[in-house]
């Protein structure tokens, strides 16, 4: 079969867009040595959008020997002013492409468009920019030892990143690898997923427009157990960024341990809990804990999954909380309004709707939602159980979608135990008009994340990962470049 690169597809409102479809390495697009193919599919529609090619092990092979010869050659020479240069400007080639790239997060993901295009797209350039100024102020300091010594300490790239990403949010968790491990002077073999490769791929035809040398960035679509395991054995890749499953995360680790002991970051699962205590204001506590477990159709790591409230405003929220959640407009991504898509593919569809009937099972009582949307498409209605119990099955896993499990508390002490009982940490929330009940839940709770009287905000300066078995390493803000830097000590002696 001879392979085309590029290939005309055709969005859910009839628009028609070109997509390339080949693995992008050194600034090319090209043919997998396989000869096989990825087809992708519409989570709407659940018919077939476009087949890309698909990465062997070779071609990860060919990935990470580009972004090696170029980090060697010429990425970790390059001023570091011009290379925060090259970054603002693929930021700035983001958002001139925001509506086109949140389209093919649209059709390929399930996202509202809308919801892509000011989320996902602008946080993503956002991100770029944040780390795009911190590329020419990585450094390292001297450090006073004695009279006779001059010490100091170097920040290094660390040399070739593989970095593997989930379908929830394409460009988004590209974004959020891709820019501090450039912006510290790193070469890059990313593995989008299989379920959501086409944001990435028009992605990667803007980098070469902004600039990037041959062999920077390289993209390769490809299932995780043959071209995600390759990478992440790779004995040429320094470090692993991954953010997805916690099963996948184990697998990670052993492969860095079991090849070249590369360093190893991971953002994982979560069961993130929000606290309603009596003397929060209702309103804000419902508003926010909607959209803390529906964004992004549920589909999000620090899902607010968990709602435990106080006994005394238990039943008011729950009433607040269902006529929230049933107005939430479910439907095409591309329609004006929705918030709500389909889920990304059939096996997640499957796997939510068992752990919905294994709510209804174990005796957690369905307020609103509880089955599928429509006839076609994976979509889900917005699910809410009450009166959940810690040992039911929906209490315990990470379910990804949109699916919470409410519960009552008579005291904080009980909150927060509840709240921990978890083998996740990644994220949680406190709603309480008292600051001292807001930092006290604060400094209890087991998490990287806690937001007070808010959730699901992200900035671009501020940190993001997870305790426990939700992971380890921080993504964004300035901590994020210490995980894409060696640090080197140098020790001078001074001739007396
Ligand atoms: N933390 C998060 O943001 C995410 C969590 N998940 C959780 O994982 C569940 C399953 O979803 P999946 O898509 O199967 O997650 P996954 O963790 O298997 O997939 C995430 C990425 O890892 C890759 N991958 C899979 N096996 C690999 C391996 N052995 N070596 C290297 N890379 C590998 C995949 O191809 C994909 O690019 C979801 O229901 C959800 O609970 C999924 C995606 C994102
Ligand atoms: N919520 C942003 C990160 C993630 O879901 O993977």
């Amino acid at each position: 079969m001879t392979f085309q690169d590029l290939q005309t597809i055709t969005l859910n409102n009839g628009k028609k867009v070109q997509v390339h479809t080949g693995l992008f390495i050194n600034n090319e697009f090209v043919a997998g040595s396989s000869g096989k193919a990825i087809t992708t599919v519409n989570p709407t529609t659940e018919e077939p959008i476009v087949d890309v090619q698909e990465a062997s092990e070779a071609d990860v092979d060919k990935a990470v020997a580009a972004a090696k010869e170029c980090f060697h050659k010429v990425w970790r020479k390059m001023a570091a002013p011009e290379r925060g240069q090259i970054i603002y400007k693929l930021a700035d080639l983001i958002d001139q492409h925001a509506e086109e790239l949140a389209e093919l997060e649209a059709i390929d993901n399930g996202k509202a468009k809308q919801v892509a295009q000011d989320e996902d797209i602008a946080g993503s350039s956002g991100c770029y920019r944040y780390f795009a100024g911190w590329a020419d102020k990585i450094h390292g300091k001297t450090i006073d030892t004695s009279y006779d010594k001059l010490c100091y300490t170097i920040h290094e790239p660390v040399g070739v990143v593989g970095a593997v990403i989930p379908w929830n949010y394409p460009m988004m968790m590209a974004a959020w690898k891709f820019a501090p491990a450039l912006a510290a002077g790193n070469c890059i073999v990313l593995k989008s997923s299989e379920l959501t490769p086409l944001s990435i791929l028009k992605f990667a035809e803007l980098t070469v427009e902004a600039g990037f040398p041959p062999g920077v960035i390289n993209i390769v679509t490809g299932y995780g157990h043959i071209c995600g395991n390759h990478l992440t054995n790779h004995p040429d890749v320094s470090k692993i960024a991954f953010t997805g499953s916690t099963a996948t995360g184990r697998k990670i680790m052993a492969s860095a341990s079991d090849s070249n002991l590369k360093k190893v970051q991971l953002e994982l699962g979560g069961k993130s809990p929000q606290i309603v205590c009596a003397d929060a204001d209702l309103v804000e506590a419902v508003k926010w804990c909607v959209a803390g477990i529906f964004n992004n159709h549920g589909q999000n790591c620090n899902a607010g999954s968990r709602i435990y409230v106080h006994e005394s405003v238990y039943d008011k929220f729950v009433n607040d909380f269902k006529v929230a959640a049933e107005q939430i407009k479910v439907g095409d991504p591309f329609e004006k309004d929705t918030f709500q898509g389909p889920q990304v593919s059939k096996g997640q569809f499957d796997k939510i709707m068992a752990y919905i009937e294994s709510g209804k099972k174990e005796g957690a009582r369905l307020v609103t939602g509880g089955e599928r949307h429509g006839d076609k498409g994976y979509f889900i209605k917005p699910t809410v159980f009450a009166d959940c119990k810690q040992d039911m099955t929906i209490v315990k896993e990470e379910i990804f979608g949109p699916v919470v499990a409410i519960s009552s508390f008579k005291t904080l002490e009980e909150a927060i135990e509840k709240a921990n009982d978890t083998t996740y940490g990644l994220a949680g929330g406190v709603f309480s008009r008292d600051v001292s009940t807001c930092l006290r839940v604060s400094a209890e709770l087991k998490a990287g994340t806690v937001w007070v009287n808010c959730y699901d905000v992200f900035d671009q300066s501020t940190p993001f990962g997870g305790y426990k078995q939700s992971g380890f390493g921080k993504e964004l803000g300035k901590y994020a470049l210490q995980e894409y830097i060696n640090v080197k000590t140098i020790k001078i002696l001074i001739d007396p």
